[in-house]
């Protein structure tokens, strides 16, 4: 156990503006019980039972707030240390006696970022990737991201990547016996049940890597918004953020870089683009422009193609679509724009007017579909972060060096690799500088 006994406010810092009507203050460590009985002078109470006690600063006993406090004993906690959960009212100077009183204790120190959860890992009371989802529910500002984290947090990533690691430990027994007892006759590289569950975990591993929902829900679904100068991409753009993030102007070629705006539609996280307008320019900052919006048309999980109903914008379609290259008729969207200069009926594309407010609750419409359908590739837990991505990589690359070795011996060092990889997921191998990054992105006080 850490022997520093460790304390933080877990609700936000109050404010003059915005003081909370409460505050709690979570406390950790050996020595947490007898700070609590030395901010009330009276015993512990009840374990996980709230108890209604005045609080006292211990170095002047001046009293500082009356509220709630919880003891919990150790191990059934969720660091597995002694906790304490002061709730107190949430204002400015009660917040400050509070924690001031905690520091006259002389044996309690602020808890850095992510703390509490480190010590609830370093604790066996979770791994990795539900330290992960923790974080990742914290920062969740859409529905779908908030069920994802949860789930993550709930162990679904534990659960696939303990299978998988104790699969592959189960075939690295197996290689080791052939190693001890060469004389069991078993063949030469390779053989039987212990090729096939290789090959099958190896195959699980690479269905799980193609499925990208998980990183597009955590970071958002990339739309770019396409098209000809002038169309009114912008304009949509600022329609959709409402604000006026990007500057609308008559003056064809006005975007030059790429604006990206977050938003959260229906429930799904989306980072929409706007580009500058494809031509053909001999301005260099243009072409750059270009340049950048074709790579990001390309880059993008959807394209909005904006078109102006007032010029032929069908002949402008078919040459945009014709030289993108990842256009997914199935997926992406074709606006037809300025619908108040020219009337548009076409089934296939959405009629719209910025300026004149028509045509907005359509396209929401399309949007959320089209991005309901791009997260419904796959079944089961989705893969969430490049950390873990990349860790599968390398493992199925050792089960597939393991699939063609020419010795056995040479098999089960490359099998032992690939499940090193996955520990290093989870944290059954333990890699202390990752800890730290890990942890480092969480809030103080979690
Ligand atoms: N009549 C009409 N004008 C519009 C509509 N939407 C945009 N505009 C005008 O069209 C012009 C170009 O709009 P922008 O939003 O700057 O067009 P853009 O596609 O971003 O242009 P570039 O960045 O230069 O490629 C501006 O003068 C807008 O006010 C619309 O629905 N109807
Ligand atoms: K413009
Ligand atoms: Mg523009």
């Amino acid at each position: 156990m850490n022997d520093a006994t460790i304390y933080a406010l877990g609700t936000p810092t109050p404010t003059r503006a915005h003081p909370g009507a409460l505050a709690v203050i979570r406390m950790s460590g050996p020595r947490a019980g007898d700070a609590l009985e030395r901010l009330t002078r009276k015993p512990l109470p009840t374990p996980r039972r709230m108890a209604l006690r005045t609080l006292l600063d211990p170095s002047t006993g001046e009293a500082f707030d009356k509220g709630l406090v919880v003891w919990f004993a150790e191990p059934n906690t969720e660091t597995g240390e002694p906790m304490v959960e002061l709730h107190l009212h949430g204002g400015r100077a009660v917040v400050g006696a509070a924690l001031d009183a905690i520091a006259h204790l002389g044996f309690c120190r602020l808890a850095e970022p992510g703390e509490f959860t480190r010590r609830a890992f370093e604790n066996g009371k979770l791994d990795l990737t539900e330290a992960e989802g923790i974080a990742d529910l914290v920062a969740a500002e859409t529905a779908a991201q908030r069920r994802q984290a949860l789930q993550q947090m709930d162990g679904a990533l534990h659960r696939l990547y303990e299978d998988w690691r104790s699969r592959g430990l189960r075939a690295l027994a197996h290689l080791e016996a052939a190693i001890d007892f060469p004389d069991e006759d078993l063949p030469e590289g390779l053989a039987g049940e212990v090729r096939v569950a290789i090959a099958a975990l190896q195959a699980e591993i690479a269905s799980h890597l193609a499925d990208r929902r998980g990183e597009r829900l955590r970071d958002g679904l990339s739309i770019a918004i396409i098209g000809p100068p002038n169309a009114g991409k912008s304009s949509l753009l600022n329609l959709l953020a409402r604000r006026e993030a990007a500057i609308v102007s008559e003056t064809a070629g006005t975007t030059r870089d790429v604006i990206e705006v977050h938003l959260d539609l229906g429930g799904w996280p989306v980072v929409l683009a706007d580009t500058a307008g494809l031509r053909e320019s001999t301005d260099a900052i243009e072409q750059e422009g270009v340049r950048r919006a074709r790579a990001r048309a390309a880059a993008a999980d959807l394209r909005v193609l904006v078109l102006d109903a007032s010029g032929d914008w069908r002949g402008q379609m078919r040459a945009i679509v014709g030289a993108t290259e990842r256009w997914n008729p199935a997926l992406d969207i074709v606006v037809v724009n300025k619908t108040d200069l020219a009337a548009v009926t076409d089934d296939g594309v959405v009629a719209l007017s910025t300026t004149g407010g028509v045509g907005l609750a359509d396209l929401l419409n399309r949007l959320e579909r089209s991005a309901e359908a791009s997260m419904q590739d796959g079944a089961g837990a989705p893969l969430t972060r490049t950390r873990h991505r990349e860790a599968l990589v390398e493992c199925r690359a050792s089960l597939e060096r393991a699939l063609s070795a020419p010795e056995v011996a040479l098999a089960a060092e490359d099998v032992r690799l690939a499940m090193r990889a996955i520990g290093r997921i989870t944290g059954t191998v333990r890699i202390d500088e990752l800890l730290d990054v890990i942890f480092r992105d969480f809030c103080i006080g979690k």
